[in-house]
Formats: C-alpha cells, structure tokens, sequence
C-alpha cells in the first residue's frame, strides 16, 4: 500500500546539532502511528519538518507519492496535513466557535457560510459545543487540548499530527481524550501521535517508532518496540511509561 505521508533521509540541523539525522518514516491510509524517544530525540522537529515549518536540510517529503518538499506550510495544510502543538495556540480573545471557524476559512479554505457548518459540527464531534461562546482563553486545560484538535479537524486533514497532547492531564481527562481520537481514527483518519504518556498512546496506535538523537531506533509492532534493548537504553534504563 502506498503511504500516504512519508519521508525519507530527513535532516534537520540547527547549526551543528542534527536535530533530525536521517529519518526514514512513514505512515499510511488508516493508520495510527504512535512516536516516542526521550527528551530532545528530535520528535517534534520532525513533525515541523513534515508540516512545513521550516526548510529541510535533506531528504524528500511525499504525500500520495507526490514530493511536497519545497511547500510551504499553508499549501501542506491545504492538501490534508494538520498539527496540534505541544502548548495549544488558540487566539485567546476570540471565542471557541470563532477560533475553529478562522481555522476552516483559513485551513480549510472555506466561505464564511460553509465555515459556520463545519465549525458548528467540529465543536459537537470534540465535545466544545456547550462551550461555543466562551473565550479560549477561559478554557481549562483538557478543553484547550480539545480546542487545538478541533481547530487541526477544522483544516479538513487526511492526516493528523498530535504532538503531546496528552500532557498536563488528569486520568479521568486523558480517558476522555483517548475516547476522543479513537473516535476520529474510527472515522478514517490517518494520525501521527507523539506521546510521553504511553498507556493513553498504546490504546490508539498500530505501530510505533521509537527515535533518540534525531534518529530511527526501533519501529514495528508497540510491544516489540516498548521491549526492544536500544529502545529501553535510551531511556537510561528507567521504565518509559
Ligand atoms: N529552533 C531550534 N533551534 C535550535 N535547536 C533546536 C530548535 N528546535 C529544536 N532544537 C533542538 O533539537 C533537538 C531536538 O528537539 P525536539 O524538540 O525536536 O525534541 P523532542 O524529541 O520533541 O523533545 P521533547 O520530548 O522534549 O519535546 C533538541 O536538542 C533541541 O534543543
């Protein structure tokens, strides 16, 4: 099967650290892609890599086969790539519904009148509808991570990249965030997930690459990757969970 977004020989370098040293990914139609790698591995840079945030160093992005290297960010964003970030970015003096609605107008290149449907059933598939009104700023942390999904599925995605999302919450929210992106999964989309926390990402993922230094250690099956040598040594022998 073809992926649908991959890289190959990804290099990102920030003056003489490779952040991102080589990296050869891939995931596809479907697919649930879990990442993990301790501290400073290169995971996030990785993502900006594939969404456009900054030039490569080396290496070919494609989507459907097609290279997207030379893209800008918008023009990704365009053809079906969306990212949260790790610290949600909402504009903090607009409400919930206008946030995911600049999002559709802006990523998903909607009209103002389309772009009010689509908001509208974006806030109820994430749980924000009762919260419409509300500015985002007022939001509590489990309903911003909520908001920064909601404003990425307002772009229209075909593949989703999550970074950390899982960070900061209680038990009892990161089950309902879990719930959440099972549901999305359940509906076809294609998700990248990077996550520390790994119980909540082992209930989502198909597979999993592990990175350290910037590179690929370990990829395959996640209980095979979670037990792998290299991977447990990265983590300086403590338990990666
Ligand atoms: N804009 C930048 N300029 C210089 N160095 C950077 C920049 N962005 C990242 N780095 C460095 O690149 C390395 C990889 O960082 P990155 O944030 O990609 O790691 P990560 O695996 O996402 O870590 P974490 O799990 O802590 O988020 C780190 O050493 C980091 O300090």
């Amino acid at each position: 099967m073809q992926a649908l977004l991959s890289g190959q020989g990804l290099v990102k370098s920030f003056g003489r650290l490779r952040a991102v040293d080589g990296v050869d990914i891939a995931v596809h139609p479907g697919e649930a892609l879990g990442i993990v790698g301790p501290n400073g591995a290169g995971k996030t840079t990785l993502f900006g890599a594939l969404a456009g945030a900054f030039p490569l160093s080396a290496g070919t992005i494609r989507l459907d086969g097609a290279a997207i290297t030379a893209l800008p960010a918008a023009r990704r964003c365009a053809l079906g790539i969306a990212r949260t970030h790790q610290i949600p970015r909402p504009f903090l003096g607009l409400s919930v519904f206008e946030n995911v609605q600049v999002a559709a107008r802006a990523g998903g290149a909607l009209d103002a009148d389309a772009s009010v449907g689509t908001a509208a059933g974006i806030l109820s598939r994430t749980g924000l509808h009762d919260l419409a009104n509300r500015p985002a700023g007022a939001l509590g942390l489990l309903d911003r991570k909520r908001l920064e999904l909601a404003r990425a599925l307002a772009t229209q995605p075909r593949v989703l990249l999550l970074d950390e999302i899982g960070g900061g919450l209680t038990e009892a929210e990161l089950e309902q965030l879990v719930a959440l992106i099972l549901g999305l999964k359940a509906q076809g989309l294609t998700i990248v997930w990077i996550e520390h926390i790994l119980h909540a990402l082992l209930q989502v993922i198909d597979r999993l690459v592990c990175m350290a230094q910037g590179r690929v250690l370990a990829e395959g099956a996640p209980q095979t990757v979670m037990a792998d040598a290299q991977v447990r040594a990265a983590y300086l022998g403590s338990d990666p969970e």
